[in-house]
């Protein structure tokens, strides 16, 4: 099995999460893009899609899938995204697409977030997969040098700017110990935007797929 077999295996067993009738928050990646063309056969059964992206936003429109916005459809029950790798608490590191601050809000706007994705992405630390952090533009040198600080090698993701405008500092060189306390820390730093850990927002379930079949985790808390 290919590693998008998996992520394809995982997106399938999300669908029996779907609340028949209820808005749906929908997240972004190569992950979710299965999940999406997997709602093909449910769309009469999903009155509207609140979308973490307009790559996400862009794919439910061609399926004929309503997008509407956070504001209007309020909080969400349900929340599908993938992840860039996740911990066995289920708190991730999310951004690898550059779609995090949406995603972030969404998540917390919703009572269920269902993390999808490929069996490889599940690692025991933290850190090895390089962390996002969305800045304001004016703020991005002053937010690299406190990352520094923090013990980590920040890099301009080259020629990107998010949905909102603003450029994408990956870090490297950090092995996350203690999740809450660096999304905590990073978050704090002025003109951070946001930063890709999800640890005081975790997934509420993982479902990874993997040559041995698809496996569901809930978080270890
Ligand atoms: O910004 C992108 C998102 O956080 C994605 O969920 C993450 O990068 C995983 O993407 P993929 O499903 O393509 O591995």
């Amino acid at each position: 099995m290919t590693q998008d077999e998996g992520k394809r295996e995982a997106a399938r067993a999300a669908l029996k999460y779907l609340r028949p009738g209820e808005p749906i928050g929908i997240g972004t990646g190569s992950t979710v893009n299965h999940f999406i063309d997997l709602l093909a056969p449910h769309k009469s059964d999903i009155p509207a899609a609140v979308s973490s992206s307009e790559a996400s936003t862009a794919r439910l429109k061609a399926l004929g899938i309503p997008v509407v916005d956070l504001n209007e459809a309020g909080s969400l029950s349900l929340y599908v995204d993938g992840a860039d790798e996740t911990n066995r608490h289920l708190q991730l590191i999310k951004g690898g697409g550059g779609a995090l601050t949406r995603e972030k809000i969404i998540a917390a706007a919703s009572r269920m977030f269902v993390c999808i994705a490929d069996e490889s992405k599940l690692v025991p630390a933290l850190g090895k997969f390089p962390l996002p952090v969305e800045v304001l533009p004016m703020a991005r040198s002053y937010v690299a040098r406190e990352i520094v600080k923090l013990g980590g090698q920040p890099e301009l993701r080259a020629g990107f700017t998010t949905d909102n405008g603003n450029p994408i500092l990956d870090i490297h060189g950090l092995r996350i110990e203690k999740p809450l306390e660096l999304e905590q820390q990073i978050s704090m730093i002025a003109g951070v935007v946001t930063v890709g850990l999800f640890a005081h927002r975790p997934a509420d379930l993982l479902i990874l797929g993997g040559p041995k079949g698809v496996q569901e985790l809930k978080a270890a808390r």
